[in-house]
C-alpha cells in the first residue's frame, strides 16, 4: 500500500521527509515522498527554508497519484504559497495534517497569516495534530491540563471543521487527547528517555500509515503513540533524533547478540576443564549489551560441572541484572565496551593481567557511601564508576575484594563477546 508524505526536508536527518520515509517503510508500507521545502537546519537549530515553487509541488502529488492507488497523506511542513496547491491536490484522500509552525528550537515556520490561510484552507476535513504550542496558535484555548487539551480538541473539530484532531502531549504530560466521531479519547503515556526532535513527524506519519492500513482512528492512534515510544527509547544517538527504524534494528541486533554470544559461550565451555577453579561460587555470567543497551547473559549462569563447566540456561535478555548493570555503566563511560564476564577472584588472575598489559582497576566496598548500601541497586554502578575513576582510563579488569556475604570478583571487559573470550584464554594460559 502506498502512503503520500507531502513535507519537508531536515538536513540533519532528523524530522521531516527523512522521519516519514522511514516510518512509513519501518510499517512495511510504500512512502511516495513529495517535497515541500528544502531546511538548512542541524539537531541544534534551524537556520531557514528554501520553499518550493507551489506548482512543482503540484506536479510531484499528480506524477503519483496518477499512477499509485493512494487513500492517505500525510501532510507536514509546507510555506504560506504551497496551502492552496496541497489543499487543491489532496481532494479526495484521507488527510493527516501535522501543522508544523515552528520548530521546538524556536524557528517560525509559517506567519500568523500563513496560519490563517492553513486554518481556512486545511484544516477543515482533515485529521490534525498539533502540538501544544501548536494547538493554542490554532484555537485560541491555553493549554496547561488535558482538561484545556479537551476544550481546545473540540475547538479543532467543531469550530475549524477538521474532520478529527489529536493534541500531543510532549510538551506537556505525554497524554495524547484525540476527539472524533462526538467524543474524546485519551491516550495517556510515560515519559520516555531519548532523543525527541522529529516525534511529530513520526507521529503523524505512522497514523497515516495505521489509517491507510483499515484501523479505526483511536486504534490507529495508540499505535502511532506506542511506536513514537519506541522511536524515542531506541533514538538515533548520531542524529539527536527519533529512531523510526527502532523495530527492524532492534531485533536485527538482538538476533546477531545472540548468535555472538552463544558463540562465544560455547568457545569457552571448550575450556572448561582450565576455567573450571575460576568460576565464582555464585556462578559465572557472560553478558553482551546491543547498540541499544539491551543486554544478553546465559539464564541460570556458567556452573562448574564435574571437572569442566556448563551453561544451566540458554542466552537470554536481560538474563543477569548483576552484569547488565555493570555493563550498562561502563558503557555510560566507555558506549564502544560491549561485554563483560565475572569470575572467582585470585590475586594470581589479577597479577597475570598486570602481566598481560591488560588495564586494572578495581574498587572497595568499604569505601562505599552509606547512602548508596542503602539504596535497593547501587553498589555495582557506585563500583564500576569509582574504578573508573581511580585509574583515570578505561580498564579491561575490574576487581574487588568482597565484604561481609559479598564473593570477591573479577569482571573481564571487552569491545565483544570474542576479545573477552580471547582475554579470559589468555589470563588462564589455555
Ligand atoms: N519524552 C517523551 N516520552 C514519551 N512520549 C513522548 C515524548 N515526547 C513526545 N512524546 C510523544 O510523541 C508524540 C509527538 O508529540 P510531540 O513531541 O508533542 O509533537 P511535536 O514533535 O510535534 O512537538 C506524542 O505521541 C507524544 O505524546
Ligand atoms: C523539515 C522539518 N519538518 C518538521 C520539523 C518539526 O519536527 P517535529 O517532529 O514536529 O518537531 P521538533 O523536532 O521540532 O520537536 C522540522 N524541524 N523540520
Amino acid at each position: 500500500m502506498a502512503v503520500l508524505i507531502i513535507a519537508g526536508l531536515d538536513t540533519g536527518g532528523g524530522a521531516g521527509l527523512k522521519a516519514d520515509i522511514e516510518t512509513v517503510s519501518a510499517l512495511n508500507e510504500h512512502p511516495l515522498p513529495v517535497i515541500s521545502a528544502i531546511t538548512y537546519q542541524n539537531p541544534k537549530e534551524v537556520r531557514g527554508i528554501f520553499p518550493v515553487p507551489p506548482e512543482v509541488i503540484g506536479e510531484q502529488v499528480r506524477a503519483v497519484r496518477e499512477v499509485f492507488d493512494v487513500t492517505a497523506v500525510k501532510i507536514g511542513l509546507l510555506h504560506g504559497g504551497a496551502i492552496d496547491v496541497v489543499a487543491e491536490e489532496t481532494k479526495g484522500l484521507t488527510r493527516v495534517l501535522d501543522p508544523v509552525i515552528a520548530s521546538s528550537s524556536g524557528f517560525q515556520f509559517l506567519s500568523p497569516e500563513d496560519v490563517d490561510v492553513l486554518k481556512k484552507k486545511l484544516v477543515p476535513g482533515s485529521i490534525v495534530t498539533p502540538n501544544v504550542p501548536e494547538a493554542e496558535a490554532l484555537t485560541g484555548v491555553k493549554i496547561s491540563s488535558v482538561g484545556d487539551m479537551k476544550k481546545a480538541v473540540r475547538v479543532l473539530v467543531e469550530e475549524l471543521d477538521a474532520e478529527a484532531a489529536v493534541i500531543k502531549g510532549g510538551h506537556l504530560n505525554f497524554t495524547d487527547v484525540l476527539y472524533w466521531d462526538g467524543r474524546d479519547f485519551e491516550f495517556p503515556g510515560e515519559s520516555v528517555k531519548g532523543f525527541t526532535h522529529g516525534t511529530g513527524c513520526a507521529f503523524s506519519s505512522a497514523l497515516a500509515t495505521f489509517i491507510a492500513k483499515g484501523l479505526e482512528l483511536p486504534r490507529a492512534v495508540e499505535m502511532a503513540k506506542r511506536f513514537v515510544e519506541g522511536a524515542i527509547m531506541f533514538s538515533n544517538r548520531e542524529g539527536k533524533a527519533v529512531n523510526p527504524l527502532w523495530e527492524l534494528q532492534r531485533d536485527a541486533q538482538r538476533w546477531k547478540a545472540m548468535r555472538e554470544l552463544e558463540t562465544a559461550v560455547d568457545k569457552l565451555v571448550k575450556t572448561g576443564e582450565l576455567l573450571n577453579r575460576y568460576i565464582a561460587e555464585v556462578g559465572t555470567n557472560f553478558a553482551l549489551a546491543t547498540d541499544f543497551n539491551e543486554v544478553f547473559a546465559v539464564k541460570g549462569r556458567i556452573v562448574r560441572y564435574g571437572k569442566t563447566i556448563r551453561p544451566v540456561g540458554l542466552v537470554e535478555l536481560n538474563a543477569s541484572d548483576h552484569l547488565r548493570r555493570a555493563l550498562l555503566k561502563m558503557r555510560e563511560f566507555y558506549p564502544e565496551v560491549r561485554a563483560v564476564i565475572n569470575l572467582r577472584y585470585s590475586e594470581e588472575l589479577v597479577e597475570r593481567a598486570e602481566k598481560l598489559g591488560l588495564k586494572v582497576s578495581f574498587y572497595d566496598r568499604r569505601e562505599e557511601p552509606e547512602e548508596v548500601k542503602r539504596a535497593e541497586r547501587g553498589t555495582m554502578e557506585w563500583g564500576i564508576e569509582s574504578a573508573v575513576r581511580r585509574l583515570g582510563e578505561k580498564p579491561d579488569v575490574v576487581y574487588h575484594l568482597g565484604d561481609w556475604g559479598k564473593e570477591p570478583m573479577v569482571l573481564v571487559f571487552g569491545g565483544n563477546a570474542e576479545e573477552v573470550v580471547e582475554r579470559v584464554h589468555r589470563l588462564i594460559e589455555a
